[in-house]
């Protein structure tokens, strides 16, 4: 078979996910799918998988993916003819601390919310499933049935024959060696055989799924693929006579996973400081290649396992295995179209969890690819979300060492990275610190999150329960709440749109009304023609021809790429302004008491009323005050030049000393705007909600001719919203709520949370979460579920906290 001179996709890599994706695209009726592989399929990492088919990962859209590769695989040898050794054998995870029972109690929790089956377990039915294991000292397990383990090699094989009985094209030997581009548009690939036959294939799509090869390939095409190759290590035992068929067995507090295949043990590990390898590149030859050994490295894992299990001792070490796989910086799998171009989708850095992901991750990319729009939320996963320095190949070695670990570490709420720190830093960053504050880091921003007290340990002490920063964030609170809070919000995302055409770009994207007079801010969702909320924003009118988006700081590269995206031919310039402008956060209801001090303006409501922004003097220097608030209180967000900002900062805490100004961390924030129920992009909307059901319908102007989702507002106004987001506050005030946990109402599953965070002026956790429409004015028999026990709650479809807004508007 020759290599065509045409193609409607070229997807680079011929591993697990590679051909995942060759299997879907083939399968919803994409023709001309051509997949190209340097050596042979599975040769990089892929063929020296565990195999390890598990469905419960740390969060709710992983999770929902693995099921659906478990569900695929089920039938896969069936559909293909092609022995995928897989095999049902369930899998158990075994907690040896009190923390980690919490832990996987809520994750058994989350993950009986998305259908999957899941069994809180004994040490006594540990030792049945599992003989000759040492159970004394287990403090909870958990049982899922319908996990197994399959053949990586031969799962892939299944995927690829799949794919070409559906006209797909695989070809092995063939190493794309130039990626051609016409503007943001690839246009095709050259590629060398290995016979030396040279030739190129144009292509409408390019999927770059190269494994480890990934960063390099990308770079080919200059698109960012943040990921990192690190050893992973596993023995294989001799076979072990008193050995019957055995389930998947996690013991994550002794970062050990173990396998039984044919009477023998695999044994791999995810140990603390991970060994990152191949940073100079990698050889052109690897091709089924293994790592030199380091029985120093894996032998305080082997020792616990010996302990942990017996008759590992009398077994013989068939294989050590030392093999590389790739690692992302936050532990999430890279999928989706690549920002800043309209046609090369990436799918990489599956951290370890390729074979159970590849189904998933291949079904979801098929789908976006085809329909151009994501099929459901991939926030996690979506490439979007890493930023450009996160391609640093230095950042990316010390990142990884420890992300390898972290897939087998606690997984506490709030944990932050140890690793790769300080890389961007507010100018308030060290008056921050020396007032205390604890940082913690989204999108590469040290941010604080809490501030110690004096004499208090300026560090995270992490659990499930109340962590030592609950009281700081209960007195930042209630700073807020009742007098005055100052906090850093410098890592705002900042998009200038300016041009001609920048009110009708602006109308064309945004779901609220852009034509409005300079200075006023609106609040607005970027939509998708499914109503779906793409992008969480406010935008204000800086001029006739210029607005500014503010967005979160996680997004920023999302949102600023979908503005690209749709702002097509038309006459506007977007620029990042995010470096270089500072704001802080002045809110409570004695801010503008505080304002007053520091500034010339007239404060009052009439000079300055909410969804307002105007220049303003504070100190020696000018500030643009925005009058909004994610906190429920009386405020502004004072925007200032980053070389102004330290200077309008020591203004304010000069002038608040005597009025009692307190710095509120981001941890405080949360936690006053979940109790106004403000939503939480990424958490309680994203591109799977409907604005209209998200009960944000009031921020989209209809009456605008014509804009991006317009008509799917329209029919749900017309046929109601299918789901409403509820807000939730436990009556018990002690146990505490992070996301995912799952509604029930009169004893059944109803939905999830999207979010929680403890009420402190509420009394109690407090969440948010999608219910059926019908059942969501009721407000009796709501209970949600922690870490398997059933609170009693109450629920309201309004804010439980300040429902008219009086208190910000007044
Ligand atoms: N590649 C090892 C997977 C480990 C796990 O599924 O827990």
């Amino acid at each position: 078979m020759s290599l065509p001179a045409q193609a409607r996709v070229v997807i680079i890599g011929g591993g697990v996910i590679g051909c995942s994706i060759a299997y879907h695209l083939a399968k919803i009726g994409w023709s001309d799918v051509v997949l190209m592989e340097r050596k042979r399929l599975t040769s990089g990492t892929t063929w020296h998988a565990a195999g390890l088919i598990g469905q419960l990962r740390a969060s709710a859209n992983m999770t929902k993916l693995a099921k659906y590769t478990q569900g695929l695989y089920v039938q896969l040898e069936e559909e293909t003819g092609v022995a995928t050794g897989c095999r049902w054998c369930g899998s158990m995870t075994v907690a040896l601390t009190e923390d980690r029972k919490e832990e996987l109690l809520r994750q058994a929790s989350m993950a009986r919310a998305f259908g999957v089956e899941v069994h809180e377990i004994s040490p006594a039915e540990v030792a049945e499933k599992y003989p000759h294991l040492k159970v004394d000292d287990i403090t909870q397990a958990l049982w899922l049935p319908s996990d197994g383990q399959g053949d990586p090699a031969n799962i892939t094989q299944a995927l690829a024959k799949g794919a070409r009985q559906r006209g797909a094209k695989t070809f092995e030997g063939t190493k794309v060696t130039k990626i051609h581009k016409d503007g943001a548009r690839v246009t095709g690939v050259d590629w060398e055989t290995e016979a030396g036959d040279t030739g190129h294939t144009a292509c409408e799509h390019v999927v770059i799924a190269s494994g480890m090869w990934s960063h390099s390939v990308g770079k080919m095409a200059g698109v960012n693929i943040p990921l990192h190759a690190c050893e992973h290590f596993y023995i294989v035992t001799e076979g072990i006579d008193k050995l019957t068929q055995l389930p998947v067995l996690r013991v994550p507090d002794e970062c050990a996973y173990y396998k039984e295949d044919a009477g023998k043990i695999l044994l791999g590990a995810f140990e603390p400081v991970a060994k990152p390898w191949g940073m100079s590149g990698i050889s052109e030859s690897f091709e089924f290649d293994q790592l030199q050994e380091d029985f120093d490295h894996f032998e305080p894992i082997l020792e616990q396992a010996v302990e942990r299990l017996p008759i590992l001792a009398e077994a013989g070490i068939h294989t050590f295995f030392n093999g590389p796989e790739s690692f992302t910086p936050d532990d999430a799998y890279h999928l989706g179209l690549a920002p800043g171009s309209e046609n090369i989708w990436v799918a990489a850095g599956f951290n370890s969890i390729g074979i159970q992901s590849a189904g998933g991750a291949g079904m979801a990319l098929a789908q976006w690819m085809d329909t151009g729009e994501k099929p459901f939320d991939l926030g996690d996963v979506d490439i979007s979300r890493m930023q450009p320095f996160q391609g640093n190949k230095r950042y990316l070695h010390d990142r990884s060492t420890e992300t390898l670990g972290l897939l087998y570490a606690d997984h506490y709420p709030y944990r932050q990275k140890a690793t790769a720190r300080g890389i961007r830093r507010t100018p308030l960053h060290e008056h921050l610190l020396k007032a205390g504050a604890v940082m913690g880091e989204t999108a590469g921003w040290e941010r604080a999150n809490w501030f110690a007290n004096e004499g208090q340990t300026p560090e995270y002490e992490y659990s499930w329960g109340r962590q030592n920063w609950f009281e700081n964030q209960a007195a930042e609170h209630r700073a807020i709440r009742e007098n005055v809070g100052l906090y850093d919000m410098t890592s705002f995302g900042k998009i200038r749109v300016e041009g001609r055409d920048a009110e009708a770009v602006m109308n064309r994207i945004c779901g609220g009304d852009m034509s409005v007079p300079v200075g006023r801010i609106v609040y607005t969702q970027f939509l998708n023609n499914r109503g779906g909320i793409e992008a969480d924003v406010t935008v204000t009118r800086l001029t006739e021809t210029a607005y500014l988006v503010v967005t979160p700081a996680a997004t920023r590269l999302a949102d600023e790429t979908w503005l690209r995206r749709h702002a097509g031919d038309a006459n506007v310039v977007i620029t990042d302004v995010t470096p270089g402008e500072g704001v802080i956060a002045v809110m409570g209801p004695n801010a503008r008491n505080l304002m007053a001090r520091v500034s010339p303006d007239d404060w009052s409501n009439e000079a300055h009323p909410f969804g307002h922004a105007r220049e303003i003097e504070i100190g020696y220097g000018l500030a643009r005050a925005h009058r909004v608030s994610y906190v429920g209180e009386l405020g502004w967000e004072l925007y200032t030049s980053s070389d102004m900002t330290a200077h309008v900062y020591e203004t304010l805490v000069e002038a608040g000393a005597d009025v009692g100004l307190k710095h509120v961390g981001l941890h405080a924030m949360d936690s006053l705007r979940i109790e106004k129920a403000f939503r939480h992009f990424g958490h309680d909307i994203t591109c799977e909600d409907h604005v209209v059901d998200a009960g944000l319908s009031f921020a989209v102007k209809t009456e605008k001719p014509d804009f991006i989702g317009r008509d799917a507002v329209l029919k749900r106004r017309e046929t109601g919203p299918k789901l409403r987001m509820v807000q939730f506050r436990l009556r018990d005030p002690r146990p505490l709520l992070f996301h995912h946990e799952p509604i029930l109402k009169d004893g059944k599953f109803v939905g999830y949370l999207a979010s929680g965070n403890y009420g402190h002026t509420l009394g109690g956790a407090i969440g948010l979460g999608y219910v059926p429409a019908e059942i969501a004015k009721e407000t009796d028999g709501w209970s949600i579920e922690v870490a398997g026990e059933r609170v009693a709650t109450d629920a309201s479809l309004r804010p439980m906290y300040d429902p008219r807004s009086e208190r910000m508007r007044g």
